[in-house]
């Protein structure tokens, strides 16, 4: 069965009907550039006289260009990559006049070399504009190695800046986002997470110009001179003694095309998936675990505050804080005052470009609160002053969890502790008891880059709870993962806010979310809030068109009883609703019965065989939707929909006001736990 699977799909690469056809012309004028390219290099092999290829290589000459090529070519690259990369940071990002910026980095790679030469002779010659007062200090540049190094650095160091800016501008961005909500300060974050990110990059764009400055010729020459053991490298000694010693300039240009093809062979490994399979071998043992209790935390330095002075855990973790997100965003057209009570859970809820995770920037300090004021508690994060993100004590948590794929998934929980300057191995402790906290200790020791979507939804929980917040911002991170992850990351936030005690903003599409996790709902349309209130009464009563349409189904708040088998909630007044097994009840505790409309059917009175789910109603509503109608209908103070057709309406009289008995299929009925 397996072998069938795997012949499938993915097709094997060698697979005729894997390959999409090609014309025969265009293979042929292919294999005709290939020729073109590999016929020269063979005919120059028949002439290379390889048995003395040892002596060759070893003579005076031959040795002082190998030397001299190795010297300046390091010296170059070196300085390629030192010079290199932050211009290619600066080119990177947006500013004004980048543009032009962008074009002069990449001149040299199109000027004639020679010409490169001459330019550089006018500026750091004799009489260049910079060369002149140069030699009244008595550095002379032209016509020395250091004007090798400089020539070499001109003409190669804009491979490297190309490539790497090209990887700088395409990169996913949200991981540093995540790194800054962590506390990253502009240096961790460069050498942490961006530049590992573009590492690939880095790489191929320095094997690239080292491999430009080996075959460095016409700069060097113009600017340099050809003086041997001094500027002499091995592209001008091929050429100055091609025609008196054609043995060893021919054996020179070998070893120049063996180490041209070596580096231009090293730009196509895979650098990124080596070293992380050498970072972190797949037999690597997890990390210990087991012992800890998220009880036995260590404490993580909060972030300093004037106002606030930070407090140990224990007694953080006692203070439950309100959060107040109140702005304007012109440019969005986004006005939003959002205020959460203290360790109260409120799920923002709204369509596609209502301000929502707007919100959510703004609180975590992504985005600035222009005209208003986010407040922690006393502490005012924006407004008067700004409060860099990850100093706010403030987590989030997106659609994507961010997880940084070149570190362990250990080293990802202990990031943020880190950046709160916990030493390395308090950090990883705080990490692995928060691993345990959410039960993913057992991926200590696995790549960030090798989780399943629910595993990282898990791992990116521990990593903001690592820094100890005491509000959560949720912004959808639950929408990717299947119905069983979901539900699983559900009762996990639940759990460990409640423990933690933090004040939750939730952004949703899920009425699920909303009926297990939410306290409150603030619903967002184009901007501008148009509803708010308890959860339960949104739900119930949808205020709004938006939760109206959301909720569709009826949800019936009241307390879990029965089993995993029988799962039930007491709606109170001797009304009881039954569910579908296999779903996890905790007796006693607060739960919603969700109910599809078209689980509803409606009876003048109570059909033989006694049904498990009967509910005498009042009908209060009768709409028309679409080929079937709907029906709102009123039992002991809970509100419930039911869709009929139109002939049911008609045989049973369904009007405001007729009283019947709702039958419910106790399979369709969700029994969700309120946390
Ligand atoms: N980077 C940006 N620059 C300018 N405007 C933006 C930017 N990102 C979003 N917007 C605009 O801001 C408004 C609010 O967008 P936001 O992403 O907050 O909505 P949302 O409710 O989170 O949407 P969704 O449910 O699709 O995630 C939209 O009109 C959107 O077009």
């Amino acid at each position: 069965m397996t072998l069938a699977r795997t012949a499938l799909w993915p097709l094997p690469r060698r697979s005729r009907a894997a390959r999409a056809p090609l014309p025969l012309t265009v293979a042929l004028l292919g294999l005709a550039g290939a020729a073109l390219i590999i016929l020269p290099l063979a005919g120059m092999g028949t002439r290379v006289a390889w048995g003395r290829l040892p002596e060759l290589l070893s003579s005076p000459s031959a040795t002082a260009a190998l030397g001299l090529s190795l010297r300046t070519c390091l010296a170059s690259t070196t300085i390629c990559v030192l010079l290199g990369a932050p211009l290619a940071l600066l080119l990177s990002r947006q500013w004004r006049g980048v543009r032009l910026a962008r074009v002069l980095a990449v001149l040299p790679m199109t000027m004639p070399p020679v010409v490169a030469g001459i330019a550089l002779l006018a500026t750091l010659g004799k009489k260049g504009v910079l060369g002149g007062v140069l030699d009244a200090w008595g550095m002379r540049i032209a016509f020395s190695t250091t004007a090798v190094v400089i020539a070499q650095v001109f003409v190669a160091m804009p491979f490297l800046v190309v490539t790497l800016e090209a990887a700088l501008r395409s990169r996913d961005e949200r991981a540093e986002m995540i790194a800054r909500t962590l506390g990253a300060g502009p240096w961790r974050l460069l050498v942490r997470i961006t530049l590992p990110m573009v590492g690939p990059a880095l790489a191929r764009g320095t094997a690239l110009a080292l491999g430009r400055g080996l075959g460095e010729f016409g700069a060097t020459i113009a600017f340099a001179g050809s003086k041997e053991g001094v500027t002499r490298t091995m592209p001008l000694a091929i050429y100055l003694q091609r025609e008196e010693d054609t043995a060893t300039a021919l054996a020179l240009a070998v070893v120049l095309i063996a180490a041209a093809a070596l580096v231009v062979g090293a730009t196509t490994v895979p650098w990124g998936t080596l070293l992380q399979r050498w970072l972190l071998p797949a037999g690597r043992s997890p990390a210990p675990s087991g012992t800890e209790h998220p009880s036995a935390l260590p404490p993580v330095p909060m972030p300093a505050s004037q106002d606030e002075p930070a407090l140990p855990h224990t007694q953080r973790n006692a203070r439950r804080l309100p959060l107040t997100i109140s702005f304007t965003s012109a440019e969005r057209d986004v006005s939003v005052c959002l205020e959460i009570g203290a360790g109260r859970r409120l799920a923002l809820i709204g369509p596609n470009g209502s301000g929502k995770s707007t919100a959510c920037l703004v609180a975590a300090g992504l985005l600035d609160a222009t005209g208003g004021e986010v407040r922690l508690g006393e502490r005012v994060l924006d407004g008067t002053g700004f409060v860099p993100a990850g100093q706010r004590g403030i987590a989030l948590l997106s659609q994507e969890p961010g997880i940084f794929a070149h570190m362990s998934v250990l080293e990802n929980v202990a990031f943020g502790p880190r950046c709160q300057g916990l030493g390395r191995r308090a950090a990883r402790e705080r990490a692995r008891a928060e691993l345990v906290a959410v039960g993913a200790e057992h991926l200590a020791g696995r790549s960030g880059g090798a989780l399943s979507g629910g595993q990282a939804a898990r791992v990116a929980l521990a990593r903001a709870l690592a820094t100890s917040p005491r509000a959560l911002i949720l912004d959808e991170p639950m929408a990717a993962l299947d119905a069983g992850a979901r539900q699983e990351m559900r009762s996990l936030v639940t759990r460990r806010a409640s423990e933690e005690g933090l004040t939750v903003l939730l952004v949703t599409h899920d009425v699920l979310d909303i009926a297990s996790l939410a306290d409150d709902v603030v619903v967002l349309e184009a901007g501008r809030v148009v509803e708010r209130g308890e959860a339960a009464r949104v739900l119930s009563a949808p205020g709004s068109d938006f939760t109206a349409r959301l909720t569709g189904m009826s949800i019936l708040m009241g307390t879990a009883a029965g089993s995993r088998e029988d799962p039930r909630v007491d709606l109170g007044a001797g009304m009881v609703i039954h569910g579908r097994p296999d779903q996890e009840v905790r007796e006693g505790e607060p739960a919603a019965a969700l109910i599809p409309p078209e689980a509803v059917a409606l009876y003048e009175e109570a059909p033989s065989g006694s049904p498990r789910n009967a509910l005498p109603a009042v009908v209060r509503t009768v709409e028309r939707s679409g080929a079937l109608v709907s029906v709102g209908l009123e039992s002991g103070g809970h509100r419930l929909a039911a869709s009929v057709t139109a002939a049911a309406v008609a045989q049973l009289g369904i009007a405001p006001d007729r009283e019947l008995i709702a039958i419910i299929k106790a399979v369709e009925v969700r029994v969700v736990p309120r946390g």
